[in-house]
């Protein structure tokens, strides 16, 4: 059985449409300074990172350990775990498809996965423009070299730069239009057996934990503002949880209650105070959305792990031995490109210290492996390669669309490969999923598939899903649109050794103004066909390049084709 090896992971076949070029950049490798600041980062459970002690060998790894007793220790253990690193095929993940209304019993969903076209070999290091580093004693500098010209920086430049703040989401939501309440959709389903199954066939699909399990607060779930609801159909929802009975017409909408509004106020309030980053609660929201944010949604900082996710345990998880600083051509937490020894460098260092991601990550599709709390380097709080696990550092704002419902967008402007948020929710395996699925028959999908790396010993039928329907992030309300102005990118925090579980990592792809509605393409790898499947999601995005769908509605056979 192939093992995790030494240097990133051999056979890994994280694929990309263009080889990497490592361009000189003195800013993103600052030089090792020995003053050891407390990380201000996050761990990847959410946890404030604590100074690293390394309590196993497989948690400190020294660089040239290829063929140490700890090495041979923690490859048994990893073994006798059940995984190991081999040969994969590697899909891009995305947003499942709502249900195949025009299929019969099929379930009709597909994720964005499909292959991706074989990396070019990448040149050579030379002609590459590799960083290299150099001593210089003299000058304790670092001397770095692009191609044939070398850029010597100064020690200022190398020094590392504290982050931004970490600012807090606030939820800004203008009253509706007329039309925006007639076209309004909530969901109000899958809230847990005892509100919502009245049937047998519901009771069935319950069991089969189509509904969250989470405990529910009852006195949130039976919300009676609706007290003029229109009846609903026999045999449908009952009538607290029908989504129609948010999208009354003015004649029956009931008026607002202040002191309901008041309980559901404080109530979000309360929610948004989970929101990493500490809450700034100023909203202006009716009723009905109110209703729909509070007593529908959970915001929560990190995945929740549902029924039968098993995550690697912690000390199965490697860091690198990096001191000071991680070197791109070294760092043990990098992984290789497809078919060469080099390593994928997702960021850069710009000149006001923030770290962003590359130019030319902006179009690939690769995963990102990031350091870890595991590693020695995560003592300096300025790791280059620490991006994703440090959270969010923008402000965000949830808003009303319309007719497309909640919105995400930033007061702040947002630079191209600035880091926005990860897509949060619940983690399930995949058939609890398939059994959710049938109960988003309104067309809203929150399920993510985390099949981007499935190979013989994690087929697609193992992989897991994030629901962000019930908790979630505030990327959650991120809408699509055919000419987006974000990307998902998936980020291991655990070197791969977790293959099934890693980030969903939402990356600005170009310069986005403030108060820019945040939008990622559901589907990125569609064929350009120009069918719309009249049983689709109808796309509204309103760009000129417009599907007219979100995703083409016919099943996905799994795995890592349509
Ligand atoms: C992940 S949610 C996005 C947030 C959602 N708008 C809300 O209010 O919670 C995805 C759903 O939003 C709606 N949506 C997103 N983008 C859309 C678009 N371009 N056109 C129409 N509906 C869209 C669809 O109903 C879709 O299933």
């Amino acid at each position: 059985m192939p093992k995790l090896t030494n240097r990133g992971c051999i056979g890994l076949c994280i694929l990309a449409y263009a080889p990497v070029e490592l361009t000189a950049n003195s800013t993103l490798f600052p030089q090792a300074t020995e003053t050891v600041a407390q990380s201000n980062g996050l761990s990847p459970r959410g946890v404030k990172a604590e100074p690293v002690t390394f309590v196993s060998t497989l948690a400190h790894r020294a660089p040239a350990e290829t063929s140490s007793p700890q090495k041979q220790k923690r490859d048994d253990a990893l073994e006798r775990f059940g995984f190991a690193l081999s040969n994969r095929s590697v899909s891009s993940s995305g947003y499942r498809n709502p249900p195949d209304t025009s299929a019969g019993t099929q379930r009709g969903y597909r994720s964005a996965s499909t292959t991706i076209p074989r990396k070019r070999k990448s040149q050579s290091a030379e002609s590459d423009g590799i960083v290299e580093k150099t001593d210089d004693s003299s000058s304790g500098n670092e001397k770095v070299t692009s191609g044939a010209s070398k850029v010597s920086t100064s020690i200022e430049e190398l020094v590392p730069r504290t982050s931004t703040a970490v600012d807090s989401v606030s939820v800004v939501v203008p009253a509706p239009s007329s039309y925006q309440r007639k076209h309004m959709k909530a969901d109000y389903i899958g809230l847990c057996e005892r509100h919502f199954p009245t049937e047998d066939g519901e009771k069935e699909k319950a069991q089969q934990r189509a509904y969250p399990t989470a405990a529910v607060n009852k006195k949130v779930v039976p919300f009676t503002i609706m007290n003029a609801a229109p009846q609903p159909k026999e045999g449908s929802l009952p009538r607290s949880s029908h989504p129609d009975s948010l999208c009354e017409t003015p004649a029956t909408k009931p008026q607002s209650r202040p002191h309901v509004t008041k309980f559901l106020r404080k109530k979000l309030k309360k929610k948004l105070k989970r929101v990493r980053g500490g809450p700034k609660t100023s909203f202006d929201i009716d009723d009905e959305k109110l209703a729909v944010l509070s007593a529908n949604f959970y915001f929560v900082s990190d995945y929740r792990l549902g029924p039968g996710v098993a995550p690697v345990p912690e000390e199965f998880h490697a860091g690198c031995d990096c001191a000071g600083f991680c070197h791109p051509k070294r760092c043990s937490c990098l992984i290789e490109e497809m078919d060469s020894d080099n390593l994928i460098v997702a960021y850069d260092r710009l000149p006001s210290g923030q770290v962003v991601l590359r130019k030319d990550f902006l179009n690939r599709k690769a995963m990102i492996s990031e350091c870890s709390f595991r590693c020695r380097c995560s003592n300096t709080g300025d790791c280059w390669n620490h991006v994703v696990q440090r959270g969010r550092q923008i402000h965000l704002e949830v808003f009303h669309t319309g007719a497309r419902g909640f919105g995400l967008r930033s007061p702040e402007p947002i630079l191209a490969g600035q880091f926005i948020d990860c897509y949060l929710g619940e983690v399930i395996t995949k058939k609890d999923a398939d059994a959710r699925e049938t109960l988003h028959e309104n067309g809203q999908s929150y399920l993510f598939s985390l099949d981007w790396l499935i190979d013989d010993d994690h087929p697609y039928e193992d992989s897991y899903v994030v629901d962000g329907q019930k908790f979630g992030s505030a990327t959650r309300f991120i809408n699509h649109s055919c000419n987006p102005n974000c990307k998902i990118i998936p980020v291991s925090t655990t070197r791969l050794s977790d293959q099934r579980l890693y980030y969903l990592a939402f990356f600005a792809i170009r310069d986005i103004p403030a108060e820019t509605e945040l939008t990622f393409d559901y589907h990125p790898n569609w064929d350009g066909s120009k069918n719309v499947d009249p049983n689709a999601v109808k796309c509204l995005c309103g760009e000129e390049n417009c599907r007219g769908q979100l995703w083409p509605n016919t099943r996905k056979k799994g795995g890592s084709d349509w």
